[in-house]
Order: structure tokens, then C-alpha cells, then sequence
């Protein structure tokens, strides 16, 4: 089977200002990705979990075309992915809607940028709409939704243009705890019915193990893929509480196992990173999480 996805020996560093004493030493390059190779399957739902500071973002950042690898290549059905582009929707954690458009409005965005006609448009945003159970909600502002429902309509936004595949950055992490239970099984829902390709990034083993048919399980930075791990639950959309059965808590065993030398690292790191001045950028102390 050809990936939809794949990821091939990729490395990323940044260049970083090192600031001693007041003095600034010459720009180093620090290491954020380290030979990552990974293909997903059409259709499959991947996760990726690691440490903060690990590198998820930069991978996610790296796969929407946002950013280029220093080496290596990913190639999306087999092309290599030169820049941002309709093929893949994005997710963020932080609601990337127009705050000055409506729920149909910000859902016809992306059919609109595809050159998809008005009428057309409006239908297919309905669709969409319906799908991730916002009907009655179409000419609601962000500002008038809930932080979950604003995430459903971000979800039919990315959807509605028909992308490949879609990338989800942490998209639940600021929602509530019974707000994120109810989105995961939602996502579960549309992916079955879409069948869409999904790479998503998470901290939390309990999301990942929920969600994934595998799991990517990444070293603290410079981010490696660690291990790929199964999860073999048959049917995910089951009404079943997959997350009481023991397998489910063998798995998340299994996770925590390969996860926690990576955090206790990736924790001294950002520690020797402020003793030292280096500004800790986009990550922050925030661990790895284990739910209930
Ligand atoms: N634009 C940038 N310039 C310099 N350093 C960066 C930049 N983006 C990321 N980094 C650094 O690269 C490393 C990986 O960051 P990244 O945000 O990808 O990690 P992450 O795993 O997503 O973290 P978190 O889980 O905390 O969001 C971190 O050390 C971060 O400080």
C-alpha cells in the first residue's frame, strides 16, 4: 500500500541567540527533529504523543507546509509537500475562526478560497455543519459559542474543502475535561464516516490511546519516533467505554512505560534552558498527561 503520508529521514534545527552575561554569543543551531521516518496509511488515524518541547508542533508545522525540513522529505501520495496548501486541514488548539463571520460563513471559507460556487458552497457548508452537530447554530458568531462548539465548527471548516488529510494540533487541549470526552468520540464518529487520513498530536496517553490505531511515541528533543505502538481495538466508535476495559489501561501502561524517561529529560531541559537565558519558546513546562 502506498502512504498517504510519509515521512522521510527529516531534521529540523533552529538557530537560537544564546544570551550570557548580557553578551551575545554567535547563534546556535539546536536540534528540534532528528531523523524522523513515519508513513501513514489512507484512512488511518495516527497520533503522535510526546514530551513538551519534543518537537510535535514543529512536525505538524512541518506537514501543513508552514515550514521546511533542513533534510529529509514528506511526501503526500506520493509528492513531496512544497508549502501550505487545500490538501491538508489544519486543526489548532486555539480557534482559528473569523471572529466577524458566522458559524455557515467561517464553514464556506475554504470552499470559497477552492472556487466553489455560492450555491454549492452554501450546501456543502451545511453538510457539514449537520455532521458535526451544530444544525440551529449556522448564524452564530464565535463569541456566542462555547469553547467546544467552536472547535466542531473549526473541525467542518477543514473539512468541507475535502482535504486529503487533516492535522490536528492538540485541538482539545483547552477544553474542559467532559467537553474533550464528548469531542474525541465525535472525532471518532466523523473519521468513520469520512474516512478521512488524521494526524493528530496530543499530550495526553488517555487521547492518544482513545483515539489512535497507532500511536507514535516521540523521545524527548531532539524529537526521534521512539516506538510505534498497535492499539487493536476493533470498533472505536463502540458504544462500549473503550476506556474502562483492561486492554485500555495495558496500552496506556505500555505508553507511560516509553514516555516517562522522556519526560523527566525534556523537563532538566527546559530547566537548563532558562538557568541559561535561552528563552523556551513555544514550549513549556507542561508534561506528558495521564487522565483519571
Ligand atoms: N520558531 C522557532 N524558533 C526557535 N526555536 C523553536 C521555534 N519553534 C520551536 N522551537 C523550539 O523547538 C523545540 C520544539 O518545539 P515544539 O513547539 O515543536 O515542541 P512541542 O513538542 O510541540 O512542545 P509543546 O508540547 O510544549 O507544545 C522547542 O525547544 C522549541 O523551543
Amino acid at each position: 500500500m502506498t502512504a498517504k503520508i510519509s515521512i522521510q529521514n527529516v531534521h529540523k534545527s533552529f538557530r537560537i541567540n544564546r544570551n550570557l552575561n548580557h553578551l551575545n554569543e554567535a547563534s546556535k543551531p539546536m536540534s528540534a527533529l532528528q531523523d524522523i521516518n513515519l508513513d501513514v496509511n489512507p484512512g488511518e488515524f495516527m497520533v503522535i504523543v510526546g514530551p513538551s518541547g519534543c518537537g510535535k508542533s514543529t512536525l505538524l508545522d512541518l506537514l501543513a507546509g508552514l515550514t521546511k525540513p533542513d533534510s529529509g522529505q514528506i511526501l503526500l501520495d506520493g509528492k513531496p509537500i512544497k508549502g501550505p496548501n487545500l490538501d491538508r486541514g489544519i486543526v489548532f488548539q486555539q480557534y482559528a475562526l473569523f471572529p466577524w463571520k458566522t458559524t455557515l460563513a467561517n464553514v464556506e471559507f475554504g470552499l470559497e478560497a477552492k472556487g466553489v460556487g455560492r450555491k454549492e458552497r452554501r450546501q456543502i457548508a451545511k453538510e457539514f455543519i449537520e455532521l458535526v452537530g451544530l444544525t440551529g447554530f449556522e448564524h452564530r458568531y464565535p463569541h456566542e459559542l462555547s469553547g467546544g462548539m467552536r472547535q466542531r465548527v473549526a473541525i467542518a471548516r477543514s473539512l468541507a474543502y475535502d482535504p486529503e488529510v487533516l492535522l490536528m494540533d492538540e485541538p482539545f487541549a483547552a477544553l474542559d475535561a467532559q467537553t474533550r470526552e464528548t469531542l474525541q468520540s465525535e472525532l471518532l464518529r466523523i473519521w468513520e464516516a469520512t474516512k478521512k487520513t488524521i494526524i493528530f498530536i496530543t499530550h495526553g496517553i488517555d487521547e492518544a490511546v482513545y483515539l489512535g490505531q497507532r500511536v507514535a511515541v516521540m523521545t524527548s528533543r531532539p524529537g526521534r519516533i521512539k516506538q510505534v505502538v498497535e492499539i487493536p481495538f476493533e470498533s472505536r466508535s463502540t458504544e462500549e467505554d473503550l476506556r474502562s476495559e483492561p486492554e485500555f489501561a495495558r496500552l496506556r501502561h505500555e505508553i507511560w512505560g516509553l514516555l516517562k524517561d522522556e519526560v523527566s529529560r525534556a523537563q532538566k531541559q527546559e530547566k537548563s534552558k532558562s538557568l541559561d537565558g535561552v528563552p523556551v519558546g513555544r514550549s513549556s513546562l507542561k508534561g506528558v498527561t495521564v487522565d483519571g
